[in-house]
């Protein structure tokens, strides 16, 4: 594949999600909306009677449960779930992926509107990570023990 970062290509940037998510609220008129407070509750949710409404499925709604919510329900009840998600259906995982994208999109977009370059933040934060739990110091077995 070449061209890099154009849709069925294998990797995505943050900056092609960022500029997506502009448009797509730029052509709905819904900068309006994407303040830094109304993309924080969509995400986490929260619902405290904000004035946050947005069309789905032709209705106007509350912004209430929030991206992160609808993502903890995949898991709820489960117990614990083993890696790669053996013995999910795929429609269950293409339900999960669906809801992380809206958790990420949220993140992606509520970072544009602050300002912040994501990636290169988020860059900085793996390598304050690094030094905070140097490899040769960590205790095997023990996450987030030094
Ligand atoms: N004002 C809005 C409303 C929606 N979205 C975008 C970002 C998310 O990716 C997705 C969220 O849409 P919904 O609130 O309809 O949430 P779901 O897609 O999860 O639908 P539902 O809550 O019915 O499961 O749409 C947005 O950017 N700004």
């Amino acid at each position: 594949m070449t061209g890099g970062n154009q849709e069925g290509d294998q990797s995505v940037s943050l900056d092609l999600l960022k500029q997506k998510m502009a448009s797509f609220a730029k052509e709905r008129d819904w900068d309006q909306f994407h303040s830094p407070r109304n993309l924080l509750l969509a995400s986490l949710g929260f619902y405290m009677g904000s004035p946050f409404f947005h069309l789905a499925e032709s209705n106007i709604r509350n912004c209430d449960v929030g991206e992160v919510g609808e993502l903890s329900e995949i898991f709820q009840w489960k117990g614990e779930v083993p890696k790669g998600l053996p013995g999910w259906k795929e429609d269950e995982k293409v339900h999960l992926g669906e809801e992380l994208s809206d958790v990420l999109l949220y993140l992606v977009r509520l970072s544009d509107i602050c300002g912040i370059d994501l990636g290169k933040a988020a860059l900085r934060k793996v390598e304050l990570n690094a030094i905070k739990y140097p490899a040769s110091k960590t205790n095997n077995g023990i996450a987030g023990s030094c």
